[in-house]
């Protein structure tokens, strides 16, 4: 592979749970000159000045001041999912390094997944398969009651792509949709998915049967699903997240779920993630916890890694970067 077609890309180490997929690494060398963090460590000093783009998969490499330092020619970081709440982006751009995400990519999956943990969460889907797969069921189709979520009021906590997507696919079950997001979108988007905004939080947490959260986390949005919140929702109400573990106060869930403020949770993110093998919210049985699936799809994790090929190239070309994250 010639060395002035392809820019030098730095990556996490193929392979392994938090790598590249092996399988992806045949694409990407069609538009790179791949090089492994450990490649880099072994050989800083040829590879420093070589080195234009990053390619973060799942939080890695780990983007900070030494390694910044360290790449002169840095031009873009291509991370992958729409979350950039791991990346320092002021100090990033202080390097005058430009940053990409996947938006796209990830909006339908996630809300499937969304919907998929509130009709598990209200069926009983989790308890159900325990039960059929158990070996001392002798009876099926008894009191495994579970809530219909057709009738019932969603609350969309961040109405951005994913919360948009979840609103399209709660209406098509019938349900009532509520919406709290920074601003409200306008009457067209509203009314295509019949959503009601609620400039206050607090009404959308009292008049909610599920409570979803979808969104980025900031210093605003950080344990922004608190005690004071948790008691304004109803006893029979679930609370959904598919954003970030860190945009609910945990202890603050734990306790609500052992004493009835709430019924239910159904989580794909926690904090940290894993949680340790004893945390309560692992022992509690109203509550599902997923480990971050909402990008997990063959079909979202090709498209990310296409859109994030897409960034690199335009950025070091010095093209407008596509899905560039501003500060
Ligand atoms: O930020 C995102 O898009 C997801 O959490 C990564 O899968």
């Amino acid at each position: 592979m010639e060395e002035n077609k392809h820019p030098y890309t730095l990556i996490n180490v193929i392979g392994g749970t938090n790598g590249v997929y092996e399988d992806h690494v045949e694409f990407l060398e069609k538009h790179f000159k791949l090089i492994t963090m450990k490649e880099f460590t072994e050989n800083k000093q040829d590879l420093s000045h070589k080195i234009k783009a990053i390619f973060m998969w799942f939080h890695k490499p780990v983007v900070d001041r030494d390694l910044l330092q360290s790449l002169p020619n840095l031009k873009v970081i291509a991370n992958c999912g729409v979350g950039v709440d791991h990346l320092d982006l002021k100090l990033i751009s202080s390097f005058g390094v430009k940053v990409a995400n996947t938006p796209f990519a990830v909006s339908n999956p996630t809300a499937d997944l969304g919907m998929a943990l509130m009709l598990a969460s209200a069926r009983r889907i989790v308890e159900g398969h325990q039960i059929a797969v158990s070996p001392d069921t002798k009876c099926f189709m008894a009191d495994w009651l579970g809530e219909e979520i057709n009738g019932a009021t969603l609350g969309i906590i961040g109405m951005g792509a994913i919360g948009y997507k979840v609103a399209q696919r709660a209406r098509a079950f019938e349900m009532n949709i509520l919406y709290h997001n920074r601003s409200r979108r306008n009457e067209a988007d509203e009314q295509a998915v019949g959503a009601v905004y609620c400039a206050k939080l607090e009404d959308l947490l009292q008049r909610s049967d599920f409570v979803i959260l979808s969104v980025n986390l900031s210093p605003q949005t950080q344990k922004l699903i608190g005690r004071k919140e948790l008691e304004l929702m109803k006893p029979t109400a679930t609370l959904i997240n598919i954003s970030r573990g860190q945009v609910v106060d945990q202890d603050a869930l734990v306790n609500a779920l052992k004493n009835g403020v709430i019924k239910a949770a159904a989580l794909d993110v926690t904090y940290p993630e894993p949680l340790p093998r004893d945390h309560a919210l692992l022992h509690l049985k109203n509550v599902i916890i997923t480990p971050h699936l909402g990008s997990a799809t063959s079909k979202a994790r090709y498209l990310m890694m296409k859109n994030m090929v897409e960034s690199i190239l335009a950025g070091v070309s010095g093209f407008p970067v596509p899905n560039e994250v501003h500060v």
